[in-house]
């Protein structure tokens, strides 16, 4: 198990990491999400000992993780802004990096660049954004990591090999038990990816739960009714959000669904009542709008 405890850290007088817990699994796909500027990419280069942090620990199993760990030779990393040595090629990065990571397989090599369609003996400086991203992601899964941290990785990418990359991923990790923290914007695809999810804003931590357990904390319906229908609080329920369209409303609730039913039937003829699946953008936003992020509405006039 992967564990960051109390983790702090300043940048000058700028507190970027505020008291990081974070807990993923063995063998489990780890979204860490947040508002642009929350510190994702800062906890990751902690965790692969690019920073060292003010106070708190990294574990791995339990043990400490530093720059001088033998275990940290098992984490990999692949940052968002990718860098490559001037007049590297895949196939030369690989011969260096099997000098670093003591499992780096050339068959996984050979079958993920052909699966990828990457060409090993092309200048990395030569090649797109995307295909940049995918080499990057060949060598990472050719290093066997126990721990691996992808930053923003599938940004760029197209809707094809997208899918290839999730579908890699999720087999390697069955296969490997890799402990895999991915930090993405990209919420559609997270919702069907991972087992657990971080949510950050402004250097915290501000919520982190099994994806299953969120999605029962927070409900969608939609409905309509006789007449106007006024926002309440119940006993069982809270109504974080709802919006008219048309003649229907789509509420964003905290709570049991079935008080919130009662309580609309006790005070308004109901026409129509659903219940909406919940998503994790959905949950997102309301994480985050319940931190005071992002509710504040745009006037044009
Ligand atoms: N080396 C540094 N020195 C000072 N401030 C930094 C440094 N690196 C990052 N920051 C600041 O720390 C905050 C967190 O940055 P970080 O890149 O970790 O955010 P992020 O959550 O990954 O953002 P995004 O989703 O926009 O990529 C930002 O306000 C950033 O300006």
């Amino acid at each position: 198990m992967l564990q960051v405890h109390s983790l702090n850290k300043n940048f000058r007088d700028f507190r970027v990491l505020k008291d990081i817990y974070l807990n993923a699994e063995k063998g489990q796909i780890y979204g860490l999400v947040g508002s642009n500027g929350c510190g994702k990419t800062t906890l990751l280069k902690h965790i692969i000992q690019v920073y060292r942090q003010d106070t708190g620990e990294i574990y791995l199993d339990e043990e400490v993780i530093d720059e001088n760990s033998e275990k940290i030779k098992s984490f990999y990393y692949v940052q968002d802004d990718l860098f490559f040595p001037q007049g590297s090629t895949l196939k030369s990065l690989f011969d260096y990096e099997r000098l670093l990571y003591s499992d780096m397989s050339g068959e996984k090599f050979s079958k993920l660049a052909e699966f990828f369609n990457v060409d090993v003996n092309k200048r990395l400086s030569t090649m797109s954004k995307g295909q940049k991203r995918q080499a990057a992601f060949v060598l990472a899964m050719s290093a066997n990591p126990k721990v691996l941290l992808l930053d923003e990785i599938v940004d760029g990418l197209d809707a094809v090999v997208r899918r290839k990359f999730w579908n890699v991923l999720i087999k390697e990790v069955m296969e490997n038990e890799i402990t895999v923290i991915i930090s993405s914007h990209a919420l559609k695809e997270l919702d069907n990816i991972c087992d657990k999810v971080g949510i950050m804003h402004e250097g915290e931590i501000i919520r982190e739960e099994e994806m299953d357990t969120l999605k029962e904390d927070i409900k969608r319906v939609q409905f309509a009714v006789e007449g106007e229908f006024q926002e309440t609080a119940g006993s069982a329920f809270t109504v974080v959000k709802s919006v008219k369209i048309g003649s229907v409303y789509f509420a964003t609730l905290r709570g049991s669904v079935e008080d919130f039913k009662r309580s609309l039937e006790e005070r308004y003829q109901v026409l129509i009542f659903d219940e909406l699946p919940i998503n994790l953008e959905e949950i997102f936003i309301t994480e985050l709008g319940g931190a005071g992020y992002g509710t504040e509405e745009y006037d044009a006039q």
